[in-house]
């Protein structure tokens, strides 16, 4: 292979990731040079503020408040778009792009909103742009993915894919705790997004099942046109009401598509899945992604899904595919660039309504503990047409409520929704009805 002896790296961002990407690579840089077979410098690494204290300390010299002068710096080969958000990351890549720099990042939400317009851009340039660490942090999924599973096509791909919510979810599990209590130690251990509702309402897990499914099915999914819900309205109790029904709630990504009559539903919501599965031990920041294949059957990938190590360990490996797409070896296998391969993957394939989805329901219930509300309760889910599989009742004495748990058998959206409507306007219901769905992992 022959190329540059040296590549020049120039980084978007020194945060968490950041100054991951930058640590490793100058801890690891004699290992990674051997492998790569070309000498790397780490040029320079754009902040928004010069002053702040940062746990990787950098030459004066290396550090500058001007992204420009990264993306626009001639000897820079490699941009690493670790800034976040959409406006000025899109700008900046759009840019680094346009003066023919591979760009290196780990930012869902932009590829989620921009993807096509980036690829498009990349493609036009002739240069590439990765994306390993945009899901699933430290796990390999987007490779596996478009390499390792070339040869399947994907009825089913679900997963936990936002390590904040699945540590908050473990230790309210473990604890007891609410996520309030929680939510500061996530921040702490730098798994958190800038504006923290990306993990808590569920966006930051939803943008990552859009890269999937479009990875998958060629499939670009509009935000509205999903269920996304996250894990604000999950109360420590729901949580305990989960496990005596012998399952855990986990925050899960669903892209599922139906080769019969070419429908695809992607959604993102918290679900309970039962003890036993091996998604249900995937704990703590880990995420854990299952991939069922029409060849291979089903995998499972789990790692870390956030945190500063994990996500360099991704951002470094496509550093070293920019290093050798740029050395002259071939790009990837099927890069997003290749948007034909990606259209007819698409071809056909239409979107379910979110309405039609199809689950099992876990129900919560607070009434007032008289006579005959069990009828007016039952009564209701039968006018929605849901069908009860069982039920638990939980006196509170202090008040005279009781708390009614119910699980269903598989219905939809809209059933679900109905009975909502329908117990709300219960007289006995004192408190407003909650639901979680319940995810039937298929056998492996
Ligand atoms: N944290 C994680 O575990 C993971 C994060 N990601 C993604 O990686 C990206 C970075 O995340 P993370 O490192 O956590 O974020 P941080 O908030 O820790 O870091 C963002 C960095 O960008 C810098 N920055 C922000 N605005 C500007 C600007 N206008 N000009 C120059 N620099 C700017 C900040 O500067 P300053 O330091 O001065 O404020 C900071 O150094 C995001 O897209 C995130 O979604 C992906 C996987 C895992
Ligand atoms: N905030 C994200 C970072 C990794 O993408 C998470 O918690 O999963």
């Amino acid at each position: 292979m022959e190329g540059k002896r040296k590549i020049r790296i120039g980084i978007l961002g020194f945060g968490t990731v950041g100054q991951g990407v930058w640590k490793h690579i100058k801890e690891d840089r004699a290992a990674l040079e051997r492998r790569l077979g070309v000498k790397l410098e780490l040029v320079r690494a754009a902040v928004s503020d010069l002053s702040k204290k940062r746990g990787v300390k950098l030459a004066k010299s290396k550090l500058t408040d001007d992204p420009y002068a990264i993306v626009d710096d001639p000897k820079i080969d490699i941009v690493c778009e670790l800034i976040g958000g959409t406006k000025l990351a899109r700008k900046l890549t759009l840019r680094a792009l346009a003066n023919g720099k591979t760009v290196v990042t780990a930012n869902k939400a932009l590829i989620c909103e921009h993807g096509d317009e980036l690829f498009t851009a990349a493609r036009k340039e002739g240069v590439h742009y990765f994306f390993e660490a945009s899901v699933a942090g430290g796990i390999p999924i987007i490779k596996t993915l478009r390499e390792g599973l070339v040869a399947n096509r994907f009825p089913l791909i679900y997963g936990i894919l936002n390590g904040t919510s699945n540590y908050i979810l473990t230790r309210m599990e473990r604890e007891g705790l609410s996520f309030e209590e929680i939510v500061g130690d996530a921040r702490d251990l730098g798994y958190v997004e800038a504006d923290e509702s990306l993990d808590l309402d569920g966006w930051d897990a939803a943008h990552k099942a859009v890269i999937l499914a479009y990875l998958a099915h060629g499939k670009w999914v509009n935000l509205d046109e999903m269920l996304v819900e996250g894990i604000r309205n999950i109360t420590a109790r729901d949580v305990a009401y989960a496990s005596e029904l012998g399952y855990k709630i986990k925050l899960l990504a669903v892209i599922a598509r139906n080769f019969n009559d070419e429908t695809l539903s992607v959604r993102l919501h918290p679900a309970l899945i039962k003890k036993g599965e091996i998604m249900a031990q995937v704990d703590m920041v880990f995420n854990g992604v299952s991939l069922t294949g029409d060849v291979v059957g089903t995998t499972l990938l789990v790692g870390r899904g956030a945190g500063q190590d994990a996500t360099a360990s991704a951002v470094i490996s496509d550093i070293a595919d920019a290093v050798h797409a740029i050395q002259g070896a071939p790009g990837p296998l099927i890069s997003e660039e290749d948007e034909d391969i990606y259209r007819q993957l698409g071809e056909g394939l239409t979107l379910a309504k979110p309405k039609s989805v199809e689950s099992a329901y876990y129900f919560r219930l607070r009434v007032r503990d008289e006579k005959g509300v069990l009828a007016k309760v039952t009564k209701a889910f039968s006018d929605a047409g849901l069908s009860v599989a069982t039920m638990i009742q939980h006196e509170e004495p202090s008040d005279g409520s009781a708390v009614l748990l119910f699980t269903t058998h598989v219905s939809n959206e809209a059933a679900a929704a109905k009975a909502i409507n329908k117990l709300e306007q219960l007289d006995p219901v004192i408190e407003a009805p909650f639901l979680l769905r319940i995810f039937n992992a298929p056998e492996m």
